[in-house]
């Protein structure tokens, strides 16, 4: 990476504004997935033994300007200070007198969480004088916030113009895992993008064409894929104004040689729930009144086979709607056979999809899980980052 990290400049003694993703799902008050709090100790730790003085901050949420109750950082800092088996002080406002006299009192290796960036309108806004106001805090701007390095905003983009700006561990790590499997990849070369957000992954699979050896189409979206080879979908996914994009997409992939791989047989549903009926089904035999919410027995197969002879897997989204037993065969396929091939480099990127390897006991066997959703898919897309390209260069 040509931008400078925690690790090339003087922090003892140093105000640390550090930008982090706490953006943590919560349920009643209490935090259910703690991966992002996990990610950014090694920075977190690094900065306090180098005896800087660090003023954590972070967004929870989309409370869009407004100060919402759920949505303050609290829970965060008490995880945090627990799993730093150290004091952590939150405060409940994000620069002003309360923050100035919580640094005045810091000492070298002290940790300050700040109150949500979210609660004040200009962060999203990416306000000067908001940025200015949260540079004014500090000597250096750290930011490991890689999940949301894809948003200019004033914690993550604005604020670095006024000060040493550098990146963190994870961010560092993330940029430099992700980087080399897209720059100079192992080959087989497999991405599999599944879940149900076509239009959001349309760019994504339009850029991967341009790199991959097998591009493997699963979950909700593949349906506006098999719309495109003429088939009915009865009742599943399908986004119509995509069909021919879809249909562009596979000659793409026929002219540059890439094995393109779309579900042959599909477990169709006639209700959205464990209990419905199920049966799996030839693409071709989809019936009208039903709904698609796996692949199906030959297509995991296959699947399987193609993934087990990669070098370098990346996965965004799952293969059926995993969340209900009765659909989740064909994403636990995908997992395993990753977690059993010791060989294949596999970079997990997307809250579902590592939500999915969570759930089946299997994130320690993945080599990367990423913790940005929209960040590492920009980035796949080859999008600049504005949370990256605002650091300092080397
Ligand atoms: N056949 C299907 N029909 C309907 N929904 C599906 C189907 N297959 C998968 N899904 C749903 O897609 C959702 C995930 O889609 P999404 O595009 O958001 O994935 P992701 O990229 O992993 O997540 P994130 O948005 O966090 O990056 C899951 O909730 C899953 O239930
Ligand atoms: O969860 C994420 O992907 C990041 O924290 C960014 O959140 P956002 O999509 O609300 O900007």
């Amino acid at each position: 990476m040509n931008k400078k990290s925690v690790r090339d400049i003087d922090l003892k003694g140093k105000v640390v504004f550090c930008r982090v993703d706490f953006n943590v799902p919560m349920k009643d008050g209490e935090i259910t997935d703690e991966t992002r709090i996990n990610a950014a100790l090694p920075t977190i730790k690094y900065l306090t033994e180098q005896g800087a003085k660090v003023l954590l901050a972070s967004h929870l949420g989309r409370p869009k300007g407004q100060v919402v109750d759920e949505l303050r950082l609290d829970p965060v800092a008490q995880r945090l200070s627990d799993l730093l088996g150290k004091e952590v002080i939150k405060t409940d406002e994000a620069y002003g007198p309360e923050v100035e006299k919580a640094v005045a009192n810091l000492e070298e290796g002290g940790i300050v969480l700040l109150e949500n960036v979210r609660f004040y309108p200009g962060e999203e806004k990416n306000d000067p004088e908001l940025a200015e106001k949260f540079a004014a805090l500090a000597d250096v701007y750290v930011n490991d916030a890689f999940g949301a390095a894809h948003r200019a905003h004033a914690s993550t983009e604005g604020i670095a113009k006024h000060l040493p700006a550098v990146s963190g561990l994870l961010m560092e790590k993330e940029l430099e895992v992700l980087g080399k499997a897209l720059s100079n990849p192992d080959r087989p070369f497999t991405a599999i993008i599944g879940g149900a957000k076509v239009k959001d992954k349309i760019d994504v699979i339009d850029n991967l064409l341009d790199k991959v050896d097998n591009l493997i189409i699963g979950g909700g979206l593949g349906y506006t894929f098999i719309k495109a080879l003429g088939y009915d979908v009865g009742k599943s996914l399908l986004e119509e104004d995509k069909v021919e994009t879809a249909k562009a997409f596979m000659q793409k992939a026929k002219e540059k040689g890439v094995n393109f791989l779309i579900a042959e047989d599909v477990l169709v549903a006639d209700d959205f729930s464990n209990d419905a009926n199920t049966k799996v089904v030839g693409i071709d035999s989809i019936p009208s009144d039903w709904e698609g919410l796996d692949i199906g027995t030959k297509t995991i197969e296959k699947y399987v086979k193609v993934i087990k002879e990669s070098k370098l897997v990346i996965w965004n989204g799952p293969m059926g709607v995993f969340e209900i037993d009765a659909f989740a065969n064909g994403t636990r396929a995908v997992a395993n056979a990753l977690a059993e091939s010791p060989d294949t480099y596999s970079v997990i990127g997307g809250g579902d999809s590592a939500a999915a390897v969570e759930k089946f006991g299997l994130a320690d066997k993945m080599s990367h899980i990423s913790t940005g959703g929209g960040a590492s898919l920009e980035f796949m897309e080859g999008k600049e980052l504005p949370g990256v390209v605002a650091l300092n260069d080397k």
